[in-house]
């Protein structure tokens, strides 16, 4: 085990493990000379503690994987940071993650690791499975071969697989399989805190109880923090401990999942929760009237206000500050009018 990965005794659960503080990532784009930003990621702030599963809902294009590529240290051209800081407290040391790249190169999968979108499909095609637990996990492990082997083996069986698909190449596994295995090359430093962009849309719904149950395991075994990306209500409502919700590249919502669902704080999450399926209602979902925002140019004051149900006067000009409110926070001028869903 690495004992150095695990939490120091003085360290307990509410202390934070992840502090994003006035995050802003927009994409720079240019169109025929004229250039423009995407502001995917807009003045975003929010701490994750330690054990915690932490959920990031909201609609298409919101900006939740940019978000969470930015969290991850994961950004290409034409994202790129304006402002904000992103630090993990690893070990009582803080890594600043745009601040200190060799810290946070030696941080990744050790102490830090990431689910990207989709990848069930990163395992190399011509390759068999053994060579991506290689690439990514030997040379943070410090085992000798055979060592490494059988740890990675003894993983395998904890997150129901066989290890002979140590042997096998990914076309010889089903999607539910390579998920497992993603998760698993996610998980077998046992890192301190996970990162996972979408980790069951691709899956049918047996498969994607079944990659939850596993998310949640990994998680309450390792002691990780993890936070997630999905725009499915329903998995949120499954596994995380706090939630937030995102709008137009803001943080709008945010708090214990329970408390949300059965009050939620902002006319949007009102929305997002009202407008899932329940079992024996045959009543229509009644939907959003118009579009999510273009984030080159969003709506002023609150972003929420052209398709908000409770939109004032006030809603058009000021934005709503994020402000604590019953056991998490809102950024809605008419917060307390929300009709629970
Ligand atoms: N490579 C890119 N170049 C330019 N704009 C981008 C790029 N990727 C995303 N965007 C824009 O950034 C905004 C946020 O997109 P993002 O993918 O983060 O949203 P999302 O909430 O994760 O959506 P989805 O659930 O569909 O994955 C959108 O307006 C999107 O068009």
């Amino acid at each position: 085990m690495h004992a150095t990965l695990k939490p120091e005794a003085s360290t307990s659960s509410a202390d934070p493990v992840l502090r994003v503080d006035n995050l802003k990532a927009y994409y720079q784009m240019n169109y025929f000379g004229v250039s423009r930003e995407v502001r995917a990621v807009d003045d975003i702030t929010l701490t994750i503690r330690r054990n915690e599963i932490y959920g990031i809902a909201g609609e298409s294009s919101s900006g939740k994987s940019s978000l969470i590529k930015t969290i991850a240290g994961a950004i290409r051209p034409p994202l790129r940071v304006v402002s904000g800081s992103v630090r993990f407290d690893f070990d009582g040391r803080t890594l600043d993650v745009y601040n200190d790249p060799e810290a946070m190169k030696a941080a990744r999968w050790r102490h830090l690791s990431y689910v990207m979108q989709g990848s069930m499909n990163v395992l190399n095609p011509v390759r068999r499975v053994k060579h991506a637990f290689h690439d990514f996990a030997f040379r943070h492990m410090g085992l000798s071969p055979s060592a490494f082997r059988a740890r990675v083996e003894a993983h395998l069986e904890r997150i129901g697989l066989d290890p002979q698909v140590l042997e096998s190449y990914p076309h010889q596994l089903s999607g539910g399989m390579r998920q497992r295995l993603a998760i698993g090359l996610a998980t077998v430093c046992e890192p301190e805190f996970i990162i996972a962009d979408e980790p069951t849309t691709a899956l049918d719904v047996l498969v994607q109880q079944d990659v939850l149950a596993l998310i949640k395991d990994v998680q309450m075994r390792l002691g990780s923090s993890i936070i997630f990306v999905t725009h499915d209500m329903t998995v949120h409502a499954a596994i995380a401990d706090r939630i937030g919700i995102i709008y137009a590249g803001r943080l709008v919502e945010e708090g214990p999942s329970q408390a949300m669902f059965e009050q939620p704080q902002h006319p949007y999450t009102a929305h997002l929760i009202a407008s899932l399926p329940r079992i024996g209602d045959t009543t229509r979902r009644v939907s959003l009237p118009g579009k999510p925002p273009n984030l080159a140019d969003p709506p002023s004051g609150c972003r929420f206000h052209p398709r908000c149900p409770l939109a004032i006067a006030k809603c058009e000009t000021e934005s709503p500050p994020l402000v604590p409110r019953g056991e998490g926070r809102v950024a809605c001028w008419r917060a307390g009018e929300v009709a629970a869903a």
